[in-house]
């Protein structure tokens, strides 16, 4: 039932050509089975691409295969009606019949597709079992919780089997607690559906916990797609780096590289640090070290080679951590700690430690900000 999702130079553009495709030269594969999230700030072109994949936009340029079938192909004229190209798909508002009970608004789909009672009965019990709504089965769909109104629109678009599951946003109208329930047991639903799915998002927390993959689109483009693990500890640039949360960039230049390591002299301030750098990295490149705050080690003794002084310039409470703000010379390096009780005040001095290992360096390229 789930099938390969293929994206080929897809584009988009919604007015005149001078002006910026809202999808730009987007390529990607999904795997049949495998969950892809796209995330990226408000008008990055996620939904563009998606609804392109829905069949609710027409491509300007390149083309769309699912299960090896040619669904857009704007060169050779060729659209398939979304209608016809058996997608499910769930939106952030519940699209679900208010006057029915759950069973009658998963049983909806099936209606037209001339499906007989046992079966139809099977399907939707199953689809209900899959979203673990068994026990709510004969409430009008009005006596639920969002969260639940979500499971059901769910339900309703995994019952018929479609070849690819695509969610837009589909947690975003629930409250904070219900999101992160849903949003926990979305992936086990998916997976024990067994569909492809494409999932768009702009909260990394969602793209992590949901995805095999996580493609970052930003201003139409498609900058990276990677597991959560590589785009965390290896991220393609600083756009990817910066909306992932590592809230730390050091500008310096490269002294000594062997193995993907290399020891790199910051700029302003009389410290090097160790870092894993790109393969074609050379000694004389200029390169940023890209640090996530919770990864920093602070100190109140020196213990390790490579440490370096600080201040505390400020820090923000948050209950379970508290974030930093550390001063080395005029660089300001982030850092959160996990802990109900700060360990440091505003002024006091300490020594800060990046773990080589965690630190990942871009090659800076002009026009980028070098540190802050
Ligand atoms: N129907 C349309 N007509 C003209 N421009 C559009 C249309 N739909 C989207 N755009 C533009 O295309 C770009 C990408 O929009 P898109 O909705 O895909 O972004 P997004 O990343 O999903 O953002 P959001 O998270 O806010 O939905 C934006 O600049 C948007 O203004």
């Amino acid at each position: 039932m789930s099938a390969e999702l293929r994206i080929r130079n897809l584009e988009k553009r919604f007015g005149a050509t001078n002006l910026r495709p809202a999808v730009d030269d987007v390529s990607f594969t999904i795997a049949p089975g495998e969950i892809v999230v796209l995330l990226g700030p408000s008008g990055c072109g996620k939904t563009t691409t998606l609804r392109s994949v829905a069949g609710l936009e027409k491509p300007t340029g390149g083309t769309i295969d699912i299960g090896g079938e040619r669904v857009a192909d704007p060169v050779n004229k060729r659209f398939v009606l979304p209608q016809h190209r058996n997608l499910g798909m769930v939106f952030q508002s519940y699209a679900v019949w208010p006057h029915m009970t759950v069973e009658q608004n998963v049983a909806y789909p099936l209606r037209h597709r001339r499906i007989g009672k046992e079966q139809t009965k099977r399907k939707v019990d199953e689809a209900i079992e899959i979203v673990g709504l068994g026990a709510y089965r004969e409430r009008p769909v009005v006596a639920l919780s969002g969260g639940q109104m979500q499971r059901v629109a769910l339900a309703r678009s995994l019952v018929y089997r479609p070849r690819i599951l695509l969610l837009d946003e589909p947690l975003s109208n629930l409250d904070a607690k219900l999101r992160l329930r849903l949003r926990d047991d979305l992936r086990t639903i998916i997976k024990d559906a067994g569909v492809t799915a494409l999932y768009v998002t702009h909260d990394q927390s969602e793209a992590v916990v949901i995805a095999d993959r996580i493609g970052v689109m930003k201003d139409g483009k498609l900058l990276q797609l990677d597991d959560a693990i590589t785009l965390y500890n290896s991220p393609a640039d600083v756009f990817v780096a910066n909306f992932t949360g590592a809230g730390t960039l050091l500008a310096g230049r490269v002294e000594r590289v062997a193995h993907g390591m290399a020891l790199v002299q910051l700029d302003d301030v009389p410290y090097s640090v160790r870092t894993r750098v790109p393969d074609d990295t050379a000694p004389g490149d200029r390169v940023l070290v890209s640090v996530r705050p919770e990864n920093v080690h602070l100190e109140t003794e020196r213990r390790e080679d490579g440490e370096m002084a600080g201040i505390v310039k400020s820090l923000q409470y948050e209950g379970t951590q508290t974030a930093y703000r550390i001063m080395v010379g005029d660089k300001e390096v982030h850092c959160t700690e996990l802990g109900t009780r700060p360990r440091f005040a505003p002024g006091d001095t300490l020594f800060v430690w990046i773990p080589p290992e965690v630190c990942w360096a871009f090659h800076a390229r002009a026009g980028t900000a070098t540190s802050h």
